[in-house]
């Protein structure tokens, strides 16, 4: 049964209208004020849990925000919500499927049942078979068409098939074992592929054939290159099967495509492509860090999991963070929210995020099809500090715009060089301490003075050195990075970006918009190859495929 809900008119509930009008009361809150004023907000305003510590204290909010806040939450029905996604009801109702990935790291014993079949036994069956995998690959057992160990993987997939997998494999580094490097080929560029194909030997390469649907265009291009690659470095069609496995719920196309049976990893309608870093698609993150530190990553996850379930909204992280993500973008015009990682090994956070959070909510209808009254899914920017406060923080600093900023911080480094990280840690906090409080025109004015310039310079220049201030922002700390707490991070975003999806009553499983460029680009390619005839549809698209024909004619 699709999930029947009707999505409520958000708008029109008392709540939402209490929130608007106490959006123009907050008007000229400060938050150097209220910090002034009340000397235990910190504490008042942040929590810790699942080895995550949440500071949301620097945000335009008072207590009355927060309660409207939770209020809102309780009006809207989200508990029922947490419940029917945990249940398993086809919350993708446009694709009649429930949204499961919580399965993925739940315990043994547990029961999840998908049209009456409890999926957990499969669960199972895919860890053990991953399980084997590593363990005769990081064993030397699994050979090459040489006989020599696997000593690279290439993970070849696109989207969720890439970017949680480089995410998580890239930020545990330090926990890597028996040296197997993992590589990732996800876009159809021939440029990737060469510098990629450079840095390896066949005879020690393991291909993964990432892909849920087996039907992606970039994937499936890129498999059959490394494919022809592979034939052309000395391997043979009848050892392919030691250098290409397969990660997918098509096993049919897996097996044409010449992967062996036993050697494809199945995955499920249930699990999207964006939450599906916790099944086989995992591998190459199982692959470099071995198989209890993945059970590790997904027990974070699972930590979160239960405190996204139990916890009261008041102390519940991925809940106050979707609605504080609410408050800015639909009570304050938001329109972006920032990404700043302040480590080196999260520095893929931000991409994995942006799937996450722009192709879940990135939506302008509602579950039953009727547009949605406000603002859905904000664009997720950023990057790795300190990086960014040499490029874009200028813009989040004095740019017209409001973006609230979410700063990730690890306070133990695993490479302390000199003070390196003790500089770092103190950046991130200066930034989000100066996006609060910004700098007066009279501190201007009076820094210029105490510099010893003249009146009229004084008066030219302070305009510019003005900072607003009183921009948001949350910090999340977490003591090291370990695969249960970056589990337990990963999980906090995938709710806080349900929660957000439940509030406005759209489906954040479903990508229905990314389809027509797809069907769109087997038109232009035919086109700029000659296959077909007929002008494109508009003269731009045309001109373009003309400029391109030019140049490879002959
Ligand atoms: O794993 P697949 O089926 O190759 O899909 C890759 C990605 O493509 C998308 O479908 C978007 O085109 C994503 O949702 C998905 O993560």
């Amino acid at each position: 049964m699709a999930y029947h809900r009707q999505p409520l008119d958000v708008l029109a509930l008392p709540t939402w209208q209490a929130l608007q009008q106490h959006r123009q009361a907050m008007q000229h809150f400060s938050m150097r004020d209220a910090f002034a004023a009340n000397p235990r907000r910190f504490e008042q305003f942040s929590l810790s849990s699942c080895g995550l510590f949440l500071d949301y204290s620097k945000n335009l909010a008072s207590d009355q925000t927060i309660s409207l806040l939770m209020a809102l939450a309780r009006e809207v029905g989200l508990e029922q919500s947490i419940r029917a996604m945990f249940d398993g009801e086809k919350l993708n109702a446009s694709e009649g499927r429930p949204a499961l990935h919580t399965a993925l790291r739940r315990p043994l014993g547990d029961k999840v049942l998908v049209d009456g079949v409890d999926v957990m036994p499969q669960v199972q069956r895919v860890l053990q078979q991953m399980t084997e995998l590593v363990g005769r690959i990081h064993s030397g057992l699994w050979r090459g068409f040489s006989e020599k160990p696997i000593t690279d993987v290439v993970n070849i997939g696109i989207g969720g098939s890439f970017l949680g997998p480089q995410l998580v494999s890239e930020a545990l580094l330090p926990f890597a074992q028996r040296g197997v490097r993992c590589h990732y080929l996800a876009n159809i560029d021939g440029s990737e592929f060469h510098e990629l194909a450079a840095k390896l030997q066949a005879e020690t390469t393991l291909f993964i054939v990432s892909s849920k649907s087996f039907g992606t265009l970039e994937t499936l291009k890129n498999a059959q290159a490394a494919r022809g690659w592979y034939l052309a470095q000395g391997g043979s069609e009848a050892e392919l099967y030691r250098h290409f496995i397969a990660v997918s719920s098509n096993r049919e196309a897996a097996v044409s495509f010449g992967i062996r049976e036993e050697n494809i990893f199945p995955m499920w309608d249930w699990v999207g492509g964006r939450y599906s870093l916790w099944s086989a698609i995992g591998l190459p993150i199982a692959l470099s860090i071995g198989m209890s530190n993945f059970k590790e990553l997904l027990a974070g996850a699972y930590s979160m999991d239960m405190h996204f379930k139990t916890a009261p909204f008041e102390q519940n992280m991925p809940v106050l963070l979707a609605l504080l993500g609410i408050w800015y973008g639909n009570f304050w015009d938001a329109q972006s929210q920032a990404i700043l990682p302040y480590d080196h090994y999260l520095r893929n956070i931000t991409k994995h995020l942006q799937q996450l959070d722009m192709e879940s909510n990135g939506k302008s209808v509602r579950q039953d099809g009727s547009p949605v009254a406000g603002a859905t899914g904000p664009v997720i920017w950023g990057g790795v500090g300190c990086n960014g406060q040499h490029a874009y923080h200028q813009l989040l600093h004095q740019g017209t715009g409001l973006i609230p900023a979410d700063f990730i911080v690890p306070v133990v480094s695993f490479n302390p060089v000199a003070d390196h990280h003790q500089w770092l840690y103190a950046n991130c906090l200066s930034q989000s301490q100066a996006l609060m409080l910004g700098k007066s025109r009279e501190e201007a004015e009076a820094e210029l003075r105490a510099k010893g310039m003249g009146e009229d310079d004084v008066q030219r220049l302070a305009p510019h050195k003005v900072i607003p201030g009183n921009r948001p922002s949350n910090t999340l700390v977490l003591e090291r990075i370990s695969p249960r707490r970056l589990g337990a991070l990963v999980a906090l975003y995938e709710h806080k970006v349900f929660a957000q999806s439940a509030i406005w009553g759209i489906n954040a499983f479903d990508q229905w918009g990314v389809e027509l460029g797809k069907e769109l680009g087997k038109g232009v390619y035919s086109r700029m190859v000659g296959s077909e005839q007929s002008a494109a549809e508009d003269g731009s698209t045309q001109g373009l495929i003309n400029y391109f024909r030019g140049r490879h004619r002959g």
